[in-house]
């Protein structure tokens, strides 16, 4: 059974990953990614400068997945560029950057100062951050998505991807893929980043469980499967020539092959990841490859894509 997975121009050894923010933050949580059965490793969305985040607490686990308002606390730029720098390549694992600017001119000047050191490591652009109060989510404005992505292109000249909200329109599907397939080095979209301002309600304490915002926060886990697989789906099909990462309710090999039935090139994992550590990375590829043992599928290429529609 093959689980790896060729795309932006080299073989990764599977198709699992972490989602951005999560066992990404500070350096040991990197190498221990690294260390892991995860077959690439991308940072906490980096803002130019440090920051502390929101105040605590900020996350909470739910019987149905998790919530979080972190806000972006981060270890800034130049610490993940640091890593990058002295990053193993030659290991086969990819290394992202997710990079969440609060500005325009934030994302790129990360994107410039990406561009002259000539690494490897590839940015994810992260337009969805629901959890800095006053910043909207870049990719719901899709006029502003549009003159971000020009600004990227010109800032930026190599591969890049984009870590995209939920969508839950048609309409909407179809505006972002026109903008989306104005550029083609804009080589991957990652969806989906958190259902944001959910709202958790605790009946003993009479609550809400998370301090920022009153208690909204960024829903992750079984609650945002169907979605992160429509959007997965949609823009499989409305993106040629592009690749579709899934992010959203992966727990397991079945969600995993969910997704890669939908169209994803490759799978992240993230409050599953949160919560089981990084060991949930052989455990969900050990389900998947027996999942497809069972259906007779020797590798992803033979099913990627290919989710039946009645
Ligand atoms: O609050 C956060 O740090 C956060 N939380 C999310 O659920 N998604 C994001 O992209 C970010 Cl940047």
């Amino acid at each position: 059974i093959d689980l790896s997975v060729t795309w932006l121009g080299q073989t990764m050894p599977g198709c699992l990953y972490n989602a951005s923010g999560v066992w990404c933050r500070e350096e040991d949580e990197l190498e221990a990614l690294h260390a892991s059965a995860a077959a690439a490793v991308i940072t906490k969305s980096a803002t130019l400068k440090p920051r502390d985040g929101n105040p605590e607490p900020r996350y909470c686990r739910t019987p149905l997945g998790s919530i979080n308002s972190m806000g972006l606390p981060n270890r800034g730029f130049d610490y993940y560029l640091d890593y990058a720098r002295r990053y193993r390549y030659g290991s086969g694992k990819p290394l992202f950057l997710s990079l969440s600017g609060l500005s325009l001119d934030d994302n790129c000047a990360m994107l410039r100062r990406l561009a002259e050191e000539g690494l490897p490591a590839v940015p994810e652009v992260n337009l969805s951050c629901p959890n800095v109060p006053g910043k909207p989510q870049l990719g719901y404005d899709f006029a502003a998505t549009a003159e971000a992505l020009e600004a990227f292109d010109a800032a930026y000249s190599g591969l890049y991807g984009v870590k995209l909200p939920p969508y839950f329109d048609p309409a909407h599907f179809a505006a972002m893929a026109e903008i989306l397939n104005r550029h083609p080095r804009l080589a991957f979209v990652t969806c989906i980043n958190s259902i944001g301002n959910g709202l958790v309600v605790d009946i003993d304490s009479e609550a809400v469980v998370i301090k920022p915002k009153d208690g909204l926060g960024g829903l992750g886990g079984d609650y945002v499967l169907p979605t992160a697989l429509a959007n997965v789906r949609e823009f499989f099909r409305l993106l040629p020539g592009k690749d579709v990462v899934g992010c959203g309710g992966v727990k397991s090999g079945r969600e995993a092959f969910m997704h890669i039935l939908a169209g994803a090139r490759a799978v992240q994992v993230g409050t599953c990841l949160y919560h089981e550590g990084p060991g949930a990375f052989s455990r969900i590829a050990g389900e998947l490859a027996m999942l497809m043992r069972v259906k007779g599928y020797r590798s992803l290429d033979a099913f990627r894509g290919r989710l039946r529609t009645l």
